[in-house]
This record gives C-alpha cells, sequence and structure tokens, in this order.
C-alpha cells in the first residue's frame, strides 16, 4: 500500500494485558518476533489465556488478523495483532481510538463500520480484539476470476459504502484507504452459480455470490481527522483522487473519489485505473473521464506540474515511458461506454451517479448523502 501518513494524536493509554483471568491453558513461551515484526505464532495455541488462535484470516501492512476463540465471551473473534515496530504501535492507537469512536457512536450497529470489543497490549504488540467478519468484496472477484456482480447487488454494496462513509464524515473522520480489500462481507455463507462461460475445455464454470449483502467497513489505520494537517499523499494507488496527485489539497471528496471507482470496479471486475504510475493514471482518468479542468492544473504543486505542457495540458503521450503505457491508456473507454458494455440494468442511473462520484473538482463532487439520494438507489429500476 502506498501511503505516507503523519499522525499528530494524543496517544492512548495502554490497558496492559489484563483482559481475562487464565482459564486453560497458558501463553506459549516467549519467542523472537520475526524480521518483520510481526508475532510468531502457531495455530491451536492460546494468545493470552483468554483467546485460542484458530486461524490467520489475514494480514497486512500494519500486522497480521487472527481468528481466535474468546473463551470468556464464548464467541469467535478477529484480532488484528500489530507489528512490534513503533511507527506501526503510534497507527494502531489512532486506529482504536478511530474504531472507539465509531462503535461508540453507533449504538444500533446500523453504520457498516467494524465494530471494535476490547484492546490489549500483548508481549510488545497492539491487539485489537474485533466481530469477525466475512470475506472482502476483492476475495470475491478474485475468486470469481474477476467477473463483475450484478448490478442489484452493487446498489446494495454502494448504498452500505456510503452510508457508512456518510457516517464517518459525520463524526469529521476521512477514511483516504477506501478499496474492495476494506470492505468485508458480514456472513461467510455464499452460493455457487453456474456461470454463462465456458473455461477453453468447455467445461461449465461457477461463480460464488454472497448469499447476503451485508457489508462493513474495516482498516480505520490510515483514518485522518478532518481539522488536522493533510500528509500530502493517501490512498491505494488505483482509487486515489486527482487532487491527491495534484498535490492541490484534499478533505472528505477524496473518498467519494474512491467510491466512485470501487463501483465501477464492481461492475467491470477490474480495477478501473490499473497503473502504478502518476502521468498513466492522469491519462487514464483523462482517457475515462473528459480533460483535467485548467483550473485545477494551474494550482498543480511542483512535483505535479511536469506532467502538464504550457502548463494547461497533459503531457500524454509525449510523456508515456514506454508503448505499453499508451496502449494501457487507449485500451480503457470513456465512463459511459465501459458502463453500457458491462452493465445489463439501470445504465442511465448508474451512470449519472458515477460522473457525480468521480467529478474532478473536489467541491462539485456528490458529497455522501448527496449520493445515497441519487435516483440508482432512490429508485431502481
Ligand atoms: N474483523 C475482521 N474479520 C475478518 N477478517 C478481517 C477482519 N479485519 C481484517 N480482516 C482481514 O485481514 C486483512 C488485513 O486487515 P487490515 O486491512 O485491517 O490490516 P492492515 O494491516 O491495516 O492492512 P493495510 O495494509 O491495507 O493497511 C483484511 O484485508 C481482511 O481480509
Amino acid at each position: 500500500m502506498e501511503n505516507s501518513h503523519t499522525r499528530k494524536r494524543p496517544r492512548l493509554e495502554d490497558d496492559g494485558d489484563k483482559a481475562a483471568p487464565a482459564r486453560r491453558g497458558a501463553s506459549p513461551p516467549l519467542r523472537e518476533d520475526d524480521r518483520d515484526g510481526h508475532y510468531v505464532f502457531n495455530l491451536g495455541e492460546n494468545l493470552t489465556p483468554r483467546y485460542k488462535i484458530l486461524d490467520k484470516i489475514g494480514e497486512g501492512t500494519f500486522g497480521r488478523v487472527l481468528e481466535c476463540w474468546d473463551r470468556e465471551a464464548r464467541e469467535h473473534v478477529a484480532i488484528k495483532i500489530v507489528r512490534s515496530i513503533r511507527k506501526y504501535r503510534s497507527a494502531a492507537k489512532i486506529e482504536i481510538d478511530v474504531l472507539n469512536q465509531l462503535t461508540e457512536n453507533d449504538r444500533d450497529g446500523s453504520k457498516h463500520c467494524l465494530r471494535i470489543k476490547r484492546w490489549f497490549d500483548y508481549r510488545n504488540h497492539i491487539c485489537i480484539v474485533c466481530e469477525k467478519l466475512g470475506p472482502s468484496l476483492y476475495d470475491f472477484l478474485k475468486r470469481n476470476r474477476y467477473s463483475p456482480f450484478p448490478v442489484d447487488l452493487v446498489r446494495e454494496f454502494g448504498r452500505q459504502l456510503l452510508e457508512s462513509v456518510a457516517y464517518m464524515h459525520d463524526l469529521r473522520f476521512i477514511h483516504t484507504d477506501l478499496k474492495p480489500e476494506n470492505i468485508l462481507l458480514v456472513s461467510p455463507e455464499y452460493v455457487k452459480f453456474p456461470s454463462r462461460k465456458r473455461n477453453s475445455h468447455d467445461e461449465m464454470q461457477f461463480r460464488c455470490l454472497p448469499k447476503t449483502s451485508a457489508i462493513k467497513l474495516i482498516d480505520f489505520g490510515s483514518t485522518a481527522f478532518e481539522n488536522q494537517d493533510h500528509s500530502s499523499i493517501v490512498s491505494t494507488r488505483h482509487y486515489r483522487a486527482p487532487e491527491i496527485i495534484l498535490g492541490i489539497g484534499w478533505n472528505y471528496p477524496c473518498d467519494l473519489w474512491s467510491i466512485g471507482c470501487i463501483l465501477v470496479e464492481l461492475c467491470y471486475g477490474e480495477a478501473l485505473f490499473l497503473t502504478h504510475e502518476n502521468l498513466e493514471h492522469l491519462a487514464m482518468m483523462e482517457r475515462v473521464l473528459g480533460p483535467i479542468p485548467e483550473h485545477m492544473i494551474r494550482r498543480a504543486n511542483s512535483s505535479a506540474s511536469k506532467y502538464f505542457r504550457r502548463g494547461t495540458r497533459l503531457n500524454w503521450p509525449e510523456g508515456a515511458v514506454s508503448r505499453e503505457s499508451i496502449r494501457a491508456v487507449g485500451k480503457l473507454s470513456r465512463l459511459k461506454d465501459l458502463i453500457s458494455q458491462h452493465v445489463e440494468f439501470a445504465r442511465s442511473s448508474l451512470t449519472d451517479l458515477l460522473y457525480g462520484l468521480l467529478r474532478y473538482e473536489p467541491s462539485e463532487r456528490l458529497t455522501a448523502r448527496e449520493a445515497l439520494e441519487h435516483p440508482f438507489f432512490k429508485n431502481p429500476a
């Protein structure tokens, strides 16, 4: 993940490993962390006497996520064990602060954000205990070999995602790292359908769809506060808004840009802006959405102004690093064509919503609450 945040938040006080009295067994003997600072464990052993480690369910920059059995609450939980490195420990304390506020303000659990149960500091690893959720939307796309979701399901996901982000924005939080990997289905259950496509041996293909559409947002490790200094680069590349690349300052609207990119991806199967480089990324945006407004180009910071000629026009294809790059941009279609190629129903209202979420000018972009009022959600065909 390309992310370089400087966070200045008061440190939280550790509440120590006083999670629970020992019930069965004890903690394993002290072991050294691996060279990346990850906690080393075996499945089936205890993580403190309260939690039995059942499975590893995820790994990210900040640490590993384990499924554990909570002997005291008698339930399955997900525990993020943060790497024992100072910068990740500090970031985890911010994530705990955000999770606590999101959970406390959501009394009835209707806001589609992951709920924290508690946290503790164990052998120099911050452990964040949360409700256990199912696979991510990215896991589903991958499992289905990147075939898109049906538009009715995209509508359900989009509505919940916008509700969670509207809730975060009301609390003056900006998520800054929205992507299909950070959107989890609540239930792991799925149904298998025969797909219309056959493989190269003319065999029947199957595709999996979630049995229920409830989702929750996770990963608040990069969450920013509206009233705080915003570091220049945030978001995972494919979901990064133009104002971040141009260095002209970002705020709440960067989350709405990411949601626009995510909704296209759910309908299309693959990331819309599949790139790792700024100029190519801006060229892809122009191909899909038309020219970047001149008033934004004129405000670009010194490192971004080199992507433009005479201060107004993108230096493309002249500045491309390779023919492949020019080809990758040329392969993309305009947004409305891309949607009509991949979506069967509700094309025009979905396209209109997406143009509202993917406005270049952040102040003109739909807010989360405005997007929720859009006909795509209000008057489904
Ligand atoms: N509560 C949960 N229930 C089930 N799986 C989870 C849960 N929380 C996290 N995961 C899984 O663990 C993975 C890593 O979690 P998370 O994104 O919080 O870690 P991270 O280190 O902050 O990641 P990143 O590198 O994106 O910042 C997720 O992509 C998801 O697959």
